[in-house]
Order: structure tokens, then C-alpha cells, then sequence
């Protein structure tokens, strides 16, 4: 088939043979994780304890949770919201609109969960489900990135994304063809990217405290410390829901296998690995090193925030009191890119952010297992790709006015190291 993206589009994640072994070695890792967790030694890089037989991984019941989970959150997504936003520009020059009530569905789905724990369902079962759920997710993700494949057939060509379009079957599933696949108003990509894998992931953490205060009377300081920085990352996700309307994810990327199974499977079956290996690995934690961990997520939090925060406020409103005395470059687009602040500190400031907060999930589980920093390890090499992503494409946005960014503020991630 020819290509049908520009012959200059350079192919990412290493072409058709790199999108093929990720469309197999990312199910197959989550895999690994979920059954290394539970084990005795939870080696990182030791074999998996046994390989799950089909009677292990398939349960009607666990399919039948998963879509009752995004049934749920569908129906909260169609809720009446406190706000609509409108997206970016799109190649034909409209925007979409967007609904801002994520929060308003966390919130809902912490009562409806609570009023289900009252009337006696059992919260704590869920950790013995996760081999089955995930299953079940990664199913369901590869058929649903089948149907958007089909349903990218018949999008018009402004509807595509600048990447996905290659021509190439396995790679143009895994990047994700269709920009904004939805139907009528029901916005796919906006809805996964926050909605049930995000929601999930904190409530698959509390369903991991609950049973460890069942198994040992009550739940450990680790497994607060773990609960609670997750939690405050999501509810931060979800009360700024609206800046996600900028982000590469949302702006560029096509939505196929990379985002579906990432955003479904991925982020609620991995991002729990810490609270996961907290059940069946106890770790002792005294307060004073909980105070200190404590410190450095908020330290995390802090830059992640204030530097998403930054330039959230300079890209909508320039002339904000909080962002109008800033440093700028002025770009031939008629945008401008901020040089002093956080952005003047390095490029990726939110990235530092975001890292150090990793740091802060893993350190409650002590330094004895590799396993729970898995997901600083992980995330570092996302982030460092991430940011060369996205590098490329300031480059073509914003040509000589970028290599002057870059000339002034010379880090990318880490002051004075990258
Ligand atoms: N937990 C997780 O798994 C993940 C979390 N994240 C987090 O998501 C958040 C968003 O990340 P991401 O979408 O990658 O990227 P950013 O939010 O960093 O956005 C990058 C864009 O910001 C704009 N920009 C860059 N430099 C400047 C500047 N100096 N002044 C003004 N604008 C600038 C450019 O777009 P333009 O000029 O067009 O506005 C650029 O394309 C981050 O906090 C990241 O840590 C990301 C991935 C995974
Ligand atoms: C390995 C693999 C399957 C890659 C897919 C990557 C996705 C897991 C991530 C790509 C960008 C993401 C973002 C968030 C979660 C992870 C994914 C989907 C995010 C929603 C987490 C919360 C943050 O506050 C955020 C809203 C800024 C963030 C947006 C990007």
C-alpha cells in the first residue's frame, strides 16, 4: 500500500518491526509484572514464577466487571458538565468541544464504590482479579484498536493524524490513525486518556489497602503513602482536566493500540505495581523516613504542577498577571516560548516534576526489591523519548526561534546533567 503521510514523516518507535515487538512485549511486561508482584523473590528481571494457563487468565466474570467499569464511566463522561472546552485548532481550522467533568466522575464513582461497599460488596477480592481484569483489558483493547483502525477507514483526510498514516498495517495500529475518533459527541481518545484507566488505577490501589487490612488488621503507613500520592496525582489529572486539550497525546498522536492499551490496561494494571507489591511483600516504615518521602513528593509536585501550570496560563491568556512579566522568545508562528520561569530552568520542567513524584511512589517500598522501581525506570525512558518527540516537532513548529530556545536554555529534563 503507498504511504499516505508526507515521504519526509520520519517512522517512530523503530518502524513496522518496532511497533510489531511492542504490540507483543507490552502485554507481555504487564504480565510479567502482575506475576512477579505476587511472588515470593518479586525479582525484576527473574523469570516469572509459572506461565498462566487460559484457566488462570480468562474469566467471563472478570469481562464482564471491565465493561461494566467503562459502562460506568461512559455514562458519567455523558453527565451534564460544569464547563465545555474547545480543543486546539484543527488542520480545517475548527475545534472540538470537550466536557470538563472528570472530576465530577471521580467523585461520583468514590460514592456509588462506597455505597457498594456498604451494601457488601467485596472490595477486597479485586487484587485476587487483576491476572483475569487485565486479561480481559488487553482483549478488549486490541479489538477496540481494530474497530478504530476500520473506522479510520472511511475518516476524511483532514481527520488523520500527522503520524499513523504510513500505509503499514501493524504500524499505523499501534500508532493510531484517526486524530479525534468519536461518535457524535463521544470523544474516544479524550475519554481513555483520563477516564477509566486513571479512575481505575486509584481505585485498584484502595481495593490493594483494603485487603491488606483485612489480611493484617489494618493497612500499613507504605501502603497510605502509596495510596495517597497516587491519588493526589489523578485528582490533580482530573481537576486540570483541561490541559490534557494540549498535550501531545491529544494534539498529534493518532488514537490506535499505543494510546488504547496504554491508557485501559497499562497505566491501572502497572501503575498499581507499588501498591501490588506492598500486599505481598510488608515493608516497615517508620515516621521519620515517611516524613522525608513525604517532602519529596511534594517537591515533585510542586515543579510538576507549577511548570504545567505556567504554561497552561501563558498559552491561554499571555497577558495573565501571574505569567505577563515573564522572559519570551517570539516564534514566526505569532506564538512565544517562555525563557525564564520554569521553562527557563530547562526544557521539560514538568518532566523533572513528574520523575521526582515517581521517586516518592517507590521509595515507601524500601530498597530491597528492584521490582516497585520499575515504574521510575520505565517512566525515565518514556520521558527521555517523550521529550525527543516532541523536540522534533518544536523544531518544525518553530524553526530558529526553537534553536534559540534551546541555545539560552541548554537542559532538557535535569539541570546541568541533561
Ligand atoms: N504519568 C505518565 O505516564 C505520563 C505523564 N506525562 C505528563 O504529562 C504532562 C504533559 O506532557 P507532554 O504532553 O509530553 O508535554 P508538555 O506539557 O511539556 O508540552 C510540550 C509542549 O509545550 C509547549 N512548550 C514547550 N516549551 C515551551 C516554552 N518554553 N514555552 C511555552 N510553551 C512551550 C510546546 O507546545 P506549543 O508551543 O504548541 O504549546 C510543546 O510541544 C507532563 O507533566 C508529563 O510529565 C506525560 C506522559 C506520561
Ligand atoms: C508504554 C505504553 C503503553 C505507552 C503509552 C503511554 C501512556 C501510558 C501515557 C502517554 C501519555 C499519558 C499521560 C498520562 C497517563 C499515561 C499516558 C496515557 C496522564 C493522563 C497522567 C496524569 C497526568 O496529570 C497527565 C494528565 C498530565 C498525563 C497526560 C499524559
Amino acid at each position: 500500500m503507498a504511504s499516505l503521510q508526507g515521504p519526509r514523516a520520519p517512522l517512530e518507535f523503530g518502524g513496522p518491526l518496532g511497533t510489531a515487538a511492542l504490540l507483543l512485549l507490552l502485554p507481555a511486561t504487564m504480565f510479567h509484572l502482575l506475576l512477579v508482584a505476587r511472588s515470593g523473590p518479586a525479582r525484576l528481571l527473574g523469570p516469572p514464577p509459572y506461565l498462566p494457563g487460559l484457566e488462570v487468565l480468562w474469566s467471563p466474570r472478570a469481562l464482564l466487571l471491565l465493561l461494566t467499569w467503562l459502562g460506568l464511566q461512559a455514562a458519567l463522561y455523558l453527565l451534564p458538565a460544569r464547563k465545555v472546552a474547545e480543543g486546539q485548532e484543527l488542520k480545517d481550522k475548527s475545534r472540538l468541544c470537550y466536557p470538563i467533568n472528570g472530576f465530577q466522575a471521580l467523585v461520583l464513582t468514590a460514592l456509588l464504590v462506597g455505597l457498594g461497599v456498604s451494601v457488601g460488596l467485596p472490595l477486597g477480592a479485586l487484587p485476587e482479579m487483576l491476572l483475569p481484569l487485565a486479561f480481559a483489558a488487553t482483549i478488549t483493547t486490541f479489538i477496540f484498536s481494530f474497530l478504530l483502525y476500520m473506522k479510520a477507514q472511511v475518516a476524511p483526510a483532514s481527520a488523520l493524524a500527522p503520524g499513523g498514516n504510513s500505509g503499514n498495517l501493524i504500524y499505523d495500529f499501534f500508532l493510531g490513525r484517526e486524530l479525534n475518533p468519536r461518535i457524535c459527541s463521544f470523544d474516544f481518545k479524550y475519554f481513555c486518556e483520563l477516564r477509566p484507566g486513571l479512575i481505575g488505577w486509584v481505585f485498584i490501589n484502595l481495593a490493594l489497602l483494603v485487603q491488606e487490612a483485612e489480611q493484617r488488621g489494618s493497612p500499613s503507613l507504605a501502603m497510605w503513602l502509596v495510596n495517597g500520592f497516587q491519588l493526589l496525582y489523578v485528582g490533580d489529572a482530573l481537576w486540570h482536566e483541561e490541559a490534557v486539550l494540549t498535550t501531545m497525546d491529544i494534539t498529534h498522536d493518532g488514537f490506535g493500540f499505543m494510546l488504547a492499551f496504554g491508557d485501559l490496561a497499562w497505566v491501572p494494571f502497572t501503575y498499581s505495581l507499588q501498591a501490588q507489591f506492598l500486599l505481598y511483600h510488608p515493608q516497615p516504615l517508620g515516621l521519620p523516613m515517611a516524613a522525608v518521602i513525604c517532602l519529596i513528593n511534594a517537591i515533585g509536585y510542586y515543579i510538576f504542577r507549577g511548570a504545567n501550570s505556567q504554561k497552561n496560563t501563558f498559552r491561554k491568556n499571555p497577558s495573565d498577571p501571574s505569567v505577563s512579566g515573564l522572559e519570551t522568545i517570539p516564534t514566526a508562528t505569532g506564538r512565544q516560548l517562555l525563557v525564564s520561569g520554569w521553562w527557563g530552568m530547562v526544557r521539560h520542567p514538568n518532566y523533572l516534576g513528574d520523575l521526582i513524584m515517581a521517586l516518592a511512589w517507590s521509595l515507601p517500598c524500601g530498597v530491597s526489591h528492584l521490582l516497585p522501581y520499575f515504574y521510575v525506570l520505565y517512566f525515565t525512558a518514556l520521558l527521555v523519548h517523550r521529550e525527543a518527540r516532541d523536540e522534533r516537532q518544536c523544531l518544525q513548529k518553530y524553526g530558529r526561534a526553537w534553536h534559540e530556545y534551546c541555545r539560552r536554555v541548554p537542559y532538557r529534563i535535569l539541570p546541568y546533567i541533561y
